[in-house]
Order: C-alpha cells, then structure tokens, then sequence
C-alpha cells in the first residue's frame, strides 16, 4: 500500500513549517525528498516516524509497518563498537559473519574492537547504514545518508543500498540530484 500524506500542517511555536503538505510515497519504490534548507523534511520525517504530531492532516498506509532509519545525526552509542551497535537492533537470525559481511562490502575495514567514537565520520556513517538495514523493518526512512562520504563510496553504498532494499519502501532526504538519478527513485521536491 503507498502511504499518503494529506494536509499535513506543523507549527513551532507559531512558525509554520510545513502547510497542508500532500505527497505520495510508492510501496516497494525509493523515493527521495528535496528542497531548501529548512522547508520541513527533517520535520516530515519525524512526523512519519511518530517521533513529532502533526497538527492537522492524515497520512495512510503506515498502519502496520515497520519503521528503520538512519537519522541526520549518527547516533550511535559512543562507547560500543561497531558490531555491537549493529547487533543490538539487528533482526533475529543476523549473524556477527553476516553484520562483518555487510560492513566489508561498503569498505569498512579497521573498525574492530575499536569504540564507534575513535571512527571517521564516514566510517561512522557507513555503520548506521548497516545498522539500519539489517534491521527488520518494512519502511526505511534516511536523512542525508550518504553525508560525508566521497564519491567512490558514495557509489559503493549506493550500490549496496540498491540490492539490500529490494521490494521495501524507502525515503530518502537529499540536497543532491545525482544521487537521486543513481538511485533511480522518484524526486519529489517541498516548497515552501
Ligand atoms: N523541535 C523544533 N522546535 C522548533 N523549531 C523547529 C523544530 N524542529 C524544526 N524546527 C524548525 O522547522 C524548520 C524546518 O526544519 P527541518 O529540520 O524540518 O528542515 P529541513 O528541510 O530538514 O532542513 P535541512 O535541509 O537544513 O536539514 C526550521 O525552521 C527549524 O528551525
């Protein structure tokens, strides 16, 4: 079922962000959400997650699902290492060979036993990736993902993105077009 976002309305203490808001996800598709420096994505994201209300409007279809997500921020517990991170939200059944698999093919190599915090911001990125991957979940909501990541890599996770999220529905925050055509998604862009 695609999930429909209807008349959406958010305020911050009087300041409105995002003003009878509609958008159609697609199942099973990757859409990516553009727009302007503050417009409102971070905040339609939350809203998605149940993580804020929003005043007015509905949104359908998220009845049931279950929700995966890399954040903007990483948020990772600092003082764990990487496989531990990803095995506390992993679904039953992942293996630590299976989580070392993922992590080796996006090129993380030199994280183990080592706490996430003495990670590159890369590094650390890749990790909330695959953590939110190999989670069980139905929608896949990520926020900038691929912040802080060159080029090569941003290709390499893209790729690996592409072949784990087969079939799921997935939203994805961007400021760039190019990941949008790389990913082959639907754009959908918010305007004030
Ligand atoms: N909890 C909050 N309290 C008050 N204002 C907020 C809160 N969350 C967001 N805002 C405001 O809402 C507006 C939209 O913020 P949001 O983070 O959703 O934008 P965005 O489109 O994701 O921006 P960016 O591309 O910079 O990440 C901004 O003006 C922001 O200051």
């Amino acid at each position: 079922m695609d999930i429909k976002i209807i008349d959406i309305c958010k305020s911050f203490k009087g300041q409105q962000v995002l003003k009878n808001l509609n958008i159609t996800l697609s199942e099973g598709k990757i859409s990516c959400i553009m727009g302007a420096s503050g417009v409102g994505k971070t905040t339609l994201a939350y809203i998605l997650m149940g993580l804020l209300k929003a005043d007015a409007g509905q949104i359908i279809g998220l009845e049931g699902k279950k929700i995966s997500a890399v954040f903007q921020e990483d948020r990772l517990i600092e003082h764990w290492d990487a496989i531990k991170n990803i095995n506390l939200v992993c679904h039953k059944g992942v293996s630590k060979d299976e989580i070392h698999n993922n992590l080796k093919e996006i090129g993380l190599t030199d994280y183990e036993e080592k706490a996430v915090s003495l990670l590159s911001g890369g590094m650390r990125r890749r990790v909330a990736i695959v953590r939110a991957l190999l989670a069980d979940y139905d929608l896949l909501i990520m926020d900038e993902p691929f912040k802080g990541l060159d080029e090569k890599l941003k290709k390499q996770v893209i790729n690996y993105l592409q072949n784990k999220v087969k079939g799921k529905t997935v939203i994805i925050i961007t400021h760039d077009k190019e990941e949008v055509s790389m990913l082959k998604a639907d754009l959908i862009t918010m305007k004030k």
